[in-house]
């Protein structure tokens, strides 16, 4: 499809997906699980997802009451407005500015710049009627920070933008397809009014008189849809990663390369250990992050219920834990959807084996909702904060409860003898909760040595980042150990989640060597012991593979690839794709005639000369 196409189409599935939901009716499970099987980024997706978790999150009960009704029959259709063209991690430092002007009650919405112009919000550049804008908030000649507004940007009788307002879509993004059915927009206001009571003001508000008054609850709740998305956005990782590795596993198993004696039958690539070694800690990767999805939801839930409240204390902590494991799944799952294009070989290069158009959609989850450097640097400055508090009679909780273990954590030996030790969770947690301090620990002395405590901080950016990713694959890693020691149904399935947890571990132990000895977590012999106790899990995983992968209950439909085929039945059909492709439309080529023709009768005439 061209792009206009494509958008249309777009437009066209995500209508008859909302009659569907309204109609059947489906619950709002239901409506996420029809979302995903739509599997097309679309305005629905920053309706639902931002703009009405937006007004939830940060309006009065007035505004809720107003705008909720309309928004959830999708009366009016919004979208998430914060990012600019200048300006996309720190929020801190948009420029678009919302003066208020006592005289008529109103907000004065302008685009001082060009680089203040709203660019990338998805839905924006041409569906949406309405936006929540991120904007800095004047009165009286004061600059109070960002905060946001509810915006009407188009006529409501025949879609086109309101005087005062410039918009439009930010044109064509990576791959053919992928994000490209989304109209990320820009936007430039030319002092555009709209009236006080259209300010978000559950946090801090303008009185008519024009006098701020500052919440009394932390500023960072404005940030509180970024923590809801980012926590979904886990989950969403999870899908990913499953949808590709099964077809890499599958097509692992139908592929056969050398190993033949005597023209007898070659060997299935997926025998191969360095397929395995590949291969399947991406498997484990896909139930991990499926169980640490799981985790975040219920600490999501949690924060919520206490932030309603007004209990704050936790809210550090998922702020943490949902920017670093964020950061952390969509890394992971961007280079795991490459990683099994490669594991394909040749023919995952072509469009048919669904790789190509799962990475180009997927890849830039590691960029919006958080650039993923930047996210880590947050946990880092949790971390931070937490080891200097050590100490302080202040027990660390949560998922930092393990640094109140500090003093044994940083001096312990691991006590791994043999390779089958490094199936015991405590050893193994143990381990990661060791490197994981360690590490912190060690920046956080490094810092110190610095005057100046923010100068520090930006010399020692790279070690940090590593410090946080390090305790977020502790979080990971033990939140996989909590599923296996809950309530699985059935000795077998319990048996292959071990197998698969323990593959999780010790690959990371395998690719982050370099930490883990160098922190003295671990000895090389233990090292050498973990990687001899992982080929053998792969030989356990080997028989039950594809089984573990087809547990994902993807349809063939929705993966959309030949090669991932649920029959293996790949290369009767890699000829049909082919033969569907327009350049087979005819055997003599267009162009044939004006370009080959007359290059081959030339060499023609040379030659008879
Ligand atoms: C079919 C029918 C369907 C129906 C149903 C359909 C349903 C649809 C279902 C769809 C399925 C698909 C779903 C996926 C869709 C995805 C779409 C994605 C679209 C993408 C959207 C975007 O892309 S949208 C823009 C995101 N843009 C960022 O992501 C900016 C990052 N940039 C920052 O986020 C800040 O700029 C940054 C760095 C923190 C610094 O912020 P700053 O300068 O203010 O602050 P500092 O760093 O100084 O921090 C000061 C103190 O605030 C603390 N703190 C900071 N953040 C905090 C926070 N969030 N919560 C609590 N606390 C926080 C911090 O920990 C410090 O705490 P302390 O003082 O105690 O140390
Ligand atoms: C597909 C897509 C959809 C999007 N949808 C929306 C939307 O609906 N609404 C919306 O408002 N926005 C949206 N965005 C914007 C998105 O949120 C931002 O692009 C994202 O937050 C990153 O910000 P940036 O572009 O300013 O990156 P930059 O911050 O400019 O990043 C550039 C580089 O600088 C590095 N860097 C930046 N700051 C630091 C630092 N402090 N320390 C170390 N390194 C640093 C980063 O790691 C990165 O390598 C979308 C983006 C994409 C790609």
């Amino acid at each position: 499809m061209t792009r206009k196409e494509l958008f249309k189409n777009t437009l066209r599935k995500s209508v008859h997906a909302w009659k569907l939901i309204n109609e059947l009716p489906l619950s709002d499970d239901e409506s996420l699980m029809l979302r995903h099987f739509m599997d097309q980024p679309g305005f629905l997706d920053l309706h639902w997802r931002m703009f009405v978790p937006a007004i939830k999150g940060q309006g009065t009960e007035e505004q809720k009451q107003k705008w909720l009704p309309l928004a959830n029959k999708m009366q009016i259709i919004g979208c998430y407005a914060q990012t600019e063209l200048g300006h996309g991690s720190n929020v801190q430092g948009l420029e678009t500015t919302a003066t208020f002007d006592p005289q008529t009650d109103q907000f004065i919405l302008h685009s001082p710049t060009q680089t203040s112009s709203k660019w990338w919000p998805g839905g924006l550049g041409k569906v949406s009627t309405h936006a929540v804008i991120y904007a800095r908030l004047i009165t009286d000649g004061k600059d109070h920070g960002v905060h946001g507004f509810i915006v009407q940007l188009r006529n409501m009788d025949d879609h086109s933008p309101l005087p005062g307002i410039t918009i439009g879509d930010i044109g064509v993004k990576f791959g053919n397809g992928a994000y490209n059915s989304m109209d990320n927009g820009f936007l430039m206001f030319d002092k555009f009014c709209i009236p006080r009571d259209q300010m978000l003001m559950r946090l801090s508000k303008v009185t008519r008189e024009g006098k701020y008054v500052p919440s009394d609850v932390p500023r960072q709740l404005m940030y509180g849809t970024m923590v809801s998305v980012r926590q979904t956005i886990v989950s969403n990782a999870s899908i990913a990663m499953a949808r590709a590795v099964c077809i890499a596993t599958r097509y692992s198993a139908v592929r056969r390369q050398f190993g033949s004696q005597n023209g007898g039958i070659e060997t299935q690539v997926i025998d191969y250990k360095t397929q395995q070694n590949r291969l399947f800690p991406l498997l484990a990767s896909a139930y991990a992050f499926r169980f640490v999805g799981e985790w975040l939801k219920w600490l999501y839930t949690d924060v919520t219920q206490r932030l309603e409240a007004s209990d704050f204390a936790t809210l550090p902590e998922a702020h943490a834990c949902t920017a670093g494991l964020k950061s952390m799944t969509t890394s992971a799952t961007s280079d795991g959807i490459e990683e099994c294009r490669k594991l394909c070989g040749g023919h995952g290069y072509l469009w048919c084996s669904g790789l190509p158009e799962l990475f180009a959609v997927y890849v830039p989850a590691c960029t919006y909702e958080g650039d993923n450097v930047v996210l880590q640097l947050q946990v880092a400055r949790f971390l931070m904060k937490t080891v200097s508090q050590l100490g302080s009679g202040k027990a660390p909780a949560g998922t930092t409860a393990y640094m109140g273990r500090a003093k044994h954590l940083l001096q312990c030996r691991s006590s791994i003898r043999k390779a089958e030790d490094w199936l015991n969770p405590a050893m193994v947690l143990e381990t990661f909760e060791a490197r994981a301090l360690r590490m912190a620990v060690s920046c956080a002395n490094n810092l110190s040595k610095f005057e100046n405590q923010e100068q520090g901080f930006s010399e020692l950016l790279a070690d940090l980042v590593e410090a946080a990713i390090a305790h977020c694959q502790l979080i990971v890693v033990s939140k996989f150990i909590v599923k296996l020691e809950g309530e699985i149904k059935g000795k077998g399935v319990k048996n292959q989640l071990k197998n698969l947890c323990y593959i999780y571990a010790l690959h990371l132990i395998h690719k982050h060597l370099g930490d883990f000895l160098s922190t003295n977590s671990i000895t090389s012999e233990q090292a050498s012991l973990a990687n001899h106790q992982l080929r053998s899990l792969y030989t356990q995983v080997r028989p039950n593979a594809v089984a573990l992968v087809d547990a994902f209950d993807y349809t063939d439909h929705y993966l959309g690839s030949v090669l991932g085929r649920y029959d293996g039945n790949v290369y009767p059909k890699l000829f049909e794709e082919a033969l569907k492709d327009p350049l087979n439309d005819t055997v003599v080529p267009d162009g044939y005639h004006e370009y080959i023709r007359p290059l081959i009768k030339q060499h023609l005439r040379s030659a008879r000369l």
